[in-house]
């Protein structure tokens, strides 16, 4: 259900380049273009700075959960917008993820 989402939401996300402008959000951001896209990005990464410290003040993390999934639906816009999809950067992370689990491997046979 939950890697579904992404893949969900990735589609969606194409299929908004095609639409009208004023007919939703997304396809709004993709007719104004990158420089808007990387607006938001930023807009969006400062907010979810200040969640992540008014969290460690207030005890409530709510707010932070928030503002994180408004920025990493702003940079599928982005990576959609450049036709990246998100198995991208998923596998990116597992290529990693297995780069380190080997590395962790080796160093428990020393
Ligand atoms: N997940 C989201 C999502 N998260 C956040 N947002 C929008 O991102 C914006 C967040 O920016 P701000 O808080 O700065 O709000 P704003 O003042 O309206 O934005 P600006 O005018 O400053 O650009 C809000 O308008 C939110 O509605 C989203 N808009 C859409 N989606 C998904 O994208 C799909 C397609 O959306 P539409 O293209 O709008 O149909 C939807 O079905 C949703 O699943």
């Amino acid at each position: 259900m939950r890697a579904d989402i992404l893949a969900e939401l990735a589609a969606t996300l194409e299929q908004r380049k095609n639409a009208a402008e004023d007919s939703s959000y997304v396809a709004s951001l993709h007719a104004k273009g990158l420089n808007k896209i990387l607006e938001k990005v930023g807009e969006e990464s400062i907010e979810t700075i200040i969640a992540a410290k008014d969290a460690v003040i207030s005890g409530d993390k709510s707010d932070l959960i928030y503002e994180t999934a408004d920025l990493w639906f702003h940079t599928l816009v982005m990576l959609s917008h450049l036709d990246i999809g998100p198995d991208a950067i998923l596998d990116e992370l597992a290529r990693r993820f297995n780069l380190s689990g080997l590395d962790e491997k080796a160093s428990r046979s020393k």
